[in-house]
């Protein structure tokens, strides 16, 4: 129907959005894009426009659920910012259509939804491949994507301990003093990560935070920042003794510097390992390399819509 489009401020997004929902959603998404089947998802590989002058991009993310029936585009701007910088590195508008007529149903905030989806795809890669008796987690990175993941992380799993360590020791500090549980905070990378079962990465990095020689063997890495072709967060080592799995493949040959500049090969996309048609290979090193994708964004921005729906 062709009403003004509800607009859903970052608070409203964040009350209605909840990982249990959410996170049977996305695995049912995953494995329908893994069957690259153009019936039932359409996701073309995000569009960047390079915004030169501020050391940043707009990324256009539309997608299609066919059967659902979901159309959405997200438009996030992402930034490299430097130590110190105050201005935020991620800011995302997610616009939810009626696709028989074509016009915009919702405008919602992106950052919630952005911090939310990623941090449970990253779970969801936790789930299937980290290894069976994981008891460390280790966050490197202490923003918005290393506080979604420690909720989800800790909300899903049962760690003994969880570690963080950011580049500025007091951003470390403050994400520790902000979360429920207890984190201790690590001087060094190479510290944090010593025995750590689970390693998320969520840093802004454009070399290499993560090398290979430091890391457990059997271990899961969950490598969510580097969302650029030349843009790095893991080492060659790591990259190469690891069997790497994506979101999409076609998303992590264009953008993942991780994956270009080390040349690893993909192993198999998560949807694939929840369509049991690629092994979880729990008992290797693993790396989940994620970039983010629209589809995400279609299955999260319509869950809140529901839940809105659902209140008025
Ligand atoms: N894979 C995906 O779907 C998504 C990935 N991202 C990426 O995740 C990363 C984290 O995002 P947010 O938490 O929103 O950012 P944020 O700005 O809130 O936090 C970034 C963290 O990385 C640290 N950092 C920045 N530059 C660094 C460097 N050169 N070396 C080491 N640490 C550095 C900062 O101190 C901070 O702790 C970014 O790279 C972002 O582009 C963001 C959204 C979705
Ligand atoms: O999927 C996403 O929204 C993003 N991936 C990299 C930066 C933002």
């Amino acid at each position: 129907m062709d009403e003004p489009p509800v607009l859903l401020r970052q608070d409203e997004v964040e009350g209605l959005l909840h990982y249990k929902d959410l996170i049977p959603r996305l695995e049912v998404a995953l494995g329908k894009f893994s069957k690259m089947d153009s019936a039932e998802v359409i996701q073309p590989v995000r569009t960047t426009v390079p915004l030169q002058k501020y050391n940043g991009f707009l990324g256009l993310m539309p997608a299609y659920l066919v059967h659902e029936d979901i159309l959405c585009t997200k438009l996030v701007c992402f930034y490299k910012r430097e130590s110190g910088s105050t201005l935020p590195s991620t800011q995302a508008t997610v616009l939810l259509f009626d696709p028989e007529y074509g016009n915009v149903k919702a405008v919602m905030d992106g950052e919630v939804i952005t911090a939310k989806r990623t941090a449970a795809v990253s779970a969801i890669s936790a789930k299937l491949l980290m290894p069976a008796k994981s008891e460390v987690l280790t966050i490197l990175g202490a923003g918005h994507q290393a506080l979604s993941h420690y909720n989800v992380f800790t909300e899903t799993f049962s760690f003994k301990e969880v570690r963080v360590w950011s580049r500025r020791k007091e951003m470390a500090e403050r994400f520790a003093q902000s979360t429920q549980g207890h984190v201790t905070v690590w001087e060094s990378v190479e510290e944090a990560v010593n025995g750590a079962d689970v390693i998320v990465t969520v840093t802004g990095a454009s070399e290499p935070v993560l090398f290979g020689q430091w890391v457990k063997p059997g271990a899961h890495v969950a490598a969510v920042g580097a969302c650029r072709p030349d843009w790095r967060e893991l080492d060659d080592v790591l990259m190469r003794q690891a069997e790497v799995y994506v979101d999409s493949r076609e998303g992590a040959i264009a953008e993942s510097g991780d994956i270009i500049l080390s040349g690893a090969k993909v192993f198999a996309e998560l949807g694939e390992v929840l369509n049991g048609t690629r092994p979880a290979l729990r008992e290797k090193t693993t790396v989940f390399k994620s970039l983010g994708m629209g589809i995400q964004d279609a299955v999260s921005a319509k869950l809140v819509f529901e839940q809105w729906k659902s209140k008025h």
